[in-house]
Formats: C-alpha cells, structure tokens, sequence
C-alpha cells in the first residue's frame, strides 16, 4: 500500500490552489482524477465558453453599430472557433501534468474510492493518507425524462463537430442563457424553454431586461410547454407538438460524489454536495472538502473553487485556523449583453432587514452606451442607509467591468462620498460610476 500525507481527489481549481501550498509545506501528496487533468473551468467551462462567447459579443457589438456606420457582414465560423478551443483545452491535461510531475506529485487517473476512513481504492491501487481533499466538483443533473439521455450537455458542446441549424435548451440558468446567445449568434435557431423563473439569484429587472433583448435577437423563449420525451432528435413537449434538433439539457448541475463511498470514510453528504463547517472540514475530521463540491455558502464559481483550495489546505496544515471570509461574489452571465451582478439583492437585502434605497439608473442615453448603441444598459444600486453600497446590478456591454469596479468599492468599505471623488479615466465606463450611485 502506497502511503502519502495528503491525498487530494479531482484536479480542477480547487485541487490545484490547495496542491501548490501542501506540496510547498513539504508534504508528500498524489492527485486522483477520474477524466482528464485540469478540471470543468478550462477544459469544458468558464475559459471554452468565453471564446465563443468573444465572438458573439464582436458579432452583436457590430450589429448593433450598424446604425452608426459600421457596415458589411460579418459571420462566425464554428469549425474555426473549435479549432482554437481544441488547441487551447487538450494543451491543459499535459501543461497541467508536467507542472505536477515538476513539483514531485504523484498522479493517478481512474476510478477511485474509499475502503475505511483512511483509504482508498483506485484501479486496484490501494493508497492511504492521514488526510484527504474531496474537490471532485459537479456534474450535469441528468435530464429526467425518457430518452433524457439523448441530450447533450454543456460538456458536449465543445465536441460539436458542426453547428447545430436548431437547438433547444431545456433550464433558465447561466448554461441556458450564455449557450442561447452564442448559438444565436452563430446562426443556430435556438428555443429556451424556461421552467421556472429565469435566472433567478439575478435582478428581476435585469433579467427582464435580458429575456426581452433574448427575443429581438431571435430566440424563441417558452414558458408554457415543458419538454416529455426525446426520440433522436425529435424533442416532444407537453402540448404535444414537437420540435426537431439538438437538445442541450442545462437543468443545473450536481455534487460529483456518486462512486467515491463517501459514507464508508464518514463523511456526510447530501444533493448539495459534502457537508463542510466553516473551515471546510467534513464530519471525518481529516477530510476536508473544497470548490463547487462543498456545500459552503459559496456560489459554485472558479474563483471561489481557488479560494476555498487555499483556505482548506491552510486548515489542513495548520488546524482551523482559517474560516471562509464574507465577500461579496461578482458574476457575470456571458449573454449578448452581458448581466452582472455581486452583493446583495433587493429581495435579500430585505429579508435581512437592512435599511437600505435603490437607485435605478437607465443608462442607454449616457455618451459611453450610445457611442455603441446599446440601448439596454441599465444598474440598480442598493445603498445602505449610511451610505455604502451593498449590492449592484447591471446588464450592457460593460456590465463585466463595472460589476469588478462595484465588487472592489464592496469589498474595500469605500462610502458614496470616496466613490464620487475617484480619480478615473475619461471616457470609460467607470467614469459614469458617480452618476450611478
Ligand atoms: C459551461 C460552464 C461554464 C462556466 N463558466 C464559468 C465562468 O464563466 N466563471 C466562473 O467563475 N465559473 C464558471 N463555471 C463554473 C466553474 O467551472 C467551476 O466553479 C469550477 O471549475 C469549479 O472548480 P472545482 O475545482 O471545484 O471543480 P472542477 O474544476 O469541476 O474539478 C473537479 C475535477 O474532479 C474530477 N472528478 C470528478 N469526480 C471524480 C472522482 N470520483 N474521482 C476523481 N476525480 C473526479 C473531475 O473530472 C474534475 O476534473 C462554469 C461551469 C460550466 C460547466
Ligand atoms: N458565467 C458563469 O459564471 C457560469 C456559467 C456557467 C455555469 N456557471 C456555474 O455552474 C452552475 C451550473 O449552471 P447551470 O446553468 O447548469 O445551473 P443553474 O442552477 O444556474 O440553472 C439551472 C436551471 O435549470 C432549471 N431546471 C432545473 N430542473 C429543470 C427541469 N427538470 N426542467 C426544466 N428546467 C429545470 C432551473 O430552474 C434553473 O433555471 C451555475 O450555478 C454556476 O455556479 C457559472
């Protein structure tokens, strides 16, 4: 039996935040993955998607200067943009591995899982570890309705060979709403049929604003028909009509924990994931659990699977002596505008009881968006009644800048009065940002 200090399982973020500060402490770790090495982000996640999502933003970006001058056309070619994502997510496994190898980490690839509380079975391989990393992320929520497995999810979308002529996307989330736009703006006829309230942890005025831009550019949105079964490529609805095409099941995404035998080494889980306290620490108190697999009350974001690497292996070393801090998370939905959001909602705020006023501001007549003709830029800001921001709102072509400039004013504590008298450059977007709060 192979014996290690620190046994880390899954290697996306928040393995490999936590296997820089073990392996720098000096101990001896490996680093199972049951795929390939690099995790969801770079390889079938935020990085892949944000390619396409670049060039449905240049398309909709010219579309929407055409009134301004721009001319010609101007498509995207699929083929071509696979091509660049392909070089870029099957360069991380052997980028990823020759870093590890450097570093003196051991690595396994296969299926692993646990046989008492301080080991466990991979391939026949038995390995044991005083201590354990679970950051095995999630995984696509199958589709529950026959023939659900004939959809594809946002891991296949990577491996179209060609673009889909119609796709139809069954959930109202990030997936949904960011695929929508880039197929849209590819070319692909594209229905998003929406259960429940869309978006939901986003401003409904923002959201309104994003559905309604979503039918202008041509995306078919249904609420009234929920999908029943799929024979093929033929996706039948409730009202019994049918339609023909990809289907991409974005329905949410899932706690990959399935065939590790969590319960054999003690640890509680359940659907939302590993049940960590404050420290990341499991209810096997020499197993800790990090990213979007944890059910902290972190979002299931890249930069929180990083932080909370860090956060675990600093608490593995060192006791807890690290709790998850309160900040606030910016994030963004990729869409063509983008919506953004960090800090608190009006719905949140108020159930917490803060005194707080909103201040809405449509932006579209401002120089910075009609330059650019984009008509849908709009914030909401939540002041607290001593003056700071607490949480803001944002679709429009900035949105991805502005939400990290409204994340920085959160997180430093700086007062109305600070932000008024920023020094920034003329003319940006954050020049606006006194007019906005
Ligand atoms: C399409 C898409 C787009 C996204 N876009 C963004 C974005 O724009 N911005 C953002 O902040 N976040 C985005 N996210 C979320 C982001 O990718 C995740 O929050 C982040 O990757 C989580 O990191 P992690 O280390 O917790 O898990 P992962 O990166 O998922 O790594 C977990 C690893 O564990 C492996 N594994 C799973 N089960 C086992 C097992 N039993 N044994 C061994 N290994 C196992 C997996 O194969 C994987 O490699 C996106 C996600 C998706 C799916
Ligand atoms: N830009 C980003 O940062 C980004 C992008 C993609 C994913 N992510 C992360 O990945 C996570 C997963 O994204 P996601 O879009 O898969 O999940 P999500 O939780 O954002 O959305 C899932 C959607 O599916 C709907 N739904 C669930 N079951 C359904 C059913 N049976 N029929 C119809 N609709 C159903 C839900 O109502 C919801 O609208 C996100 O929560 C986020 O943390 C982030």
């Amino acid at each position: 039996m192979k014996r290690y200090d620190v046994i880390i399982i899954g290697s996306g973020s928040a393995a490999s935040q936590a296997a820089t500060i073990l392996r720098d402490a000096g101990k001896e770790i490996a680093i199972i993955e049951n795929w390939t090495f690099g995790g969801t982000c770079p390889q079938r996640g935020c990085d892949p998607k944000k390619m396409l999502a670049e060039g449905a933003e240049l398309l909709a970006r010219a579309e929407r200067m055409r009134e301004l001058g721009v001319e010609g056309s101007l498509s995207l070619d699929w083929s071509s943009f696979k091509k660049r994502i392909d070089e870029y997510r099957f360069s991380i496994p052997t980028s990823k591995t020759q870093h590890w190898n450097e570093m003196n980490i051991d690595l396994y690839q296969g299926e692993p899982h646990f046989i008492d509380k301080d080991s466990i079975v991979i391939d026949g391989h038995e390995l044991s570890a005083p201590q354990f990393l679970i950051a095995t992320g999630q995984t696509p929520r199958p589709l529950d309705i026959p023939g659900g497995e004939h959809a594809i999810t946002s891991d296949d979308v990577f491996d179209l060979e060609s673009l889909p002529k119609s796709i139809h996307i069954v959930g109202a989330g990030y997936i949904a709403f960011e695929f929508a736009h880039i197929f849209r703006r590819f070319g692909s006829e594209v229905t998003l049929l929406i259960r429940s309230r869309a978006l939901k942890a986003f401003d409904p005025n923002v959201v309104h604003r994003l559905v309604e831009e979503s039918k202008h550019i041509g995306i078919t949105v249904r609420h009234d028909v929920e999908p029943t079964r799929i024979d093929g490529n033929i996706l039948t609805l409730s009202d019994d009509s049918t339609l023909e095409g990809v289907v991409l099941n974005a329905t949410g995404r899932i706690p990959s924990i399935e065939r590790l035998h969590l319960d054999t080494a003690g640890v509680e889980t359940d659907h939302d994931g590993v049940h960590v306290n404050g420290y990341l620490q499991t209810s096997n108190p020499n197993i800790y659990a990090a990213g979007d697999v944890a059910s902290s009350p972190n979002p299931a974001l890249t930069p929180f699977a990083g932080q909370e690497g860090r956060i675990a292996a600093l608490n593995m070393l060192h006791g807890n002596t690290r709790a998850l801090p309160e900040r606030p998370a910016p994030t963004i939905v990729f869409t063509t505008p983008p919506i953004a959001k960090v800090g608190l909602t009006v719905e949140e705020a108020e159930a917490e009881g803060i005194d707080f006023e909103v201040k809405e501001t449509d932006m579209s007549h401002f120089l910075t968006y009609s330059r650019i003709n984009d008509a849908t830029a709009y914030t909401k800001v939540l002041l607290s009644a001593d003056d700071y921001v607490i949480g803001a709102h944002v679709i429009g072509h900035h949105a991805p800048e502005l939400i990290n400039l409204f994340s920085f004013i959160i997180q430093n504590k700086l007062s109305h009065q600070h932000v008024k008298h920023l020094e920034v450059a003329y003319p940006t977007a954050a020049s606006d940002l006194t007019y906005l709060i």
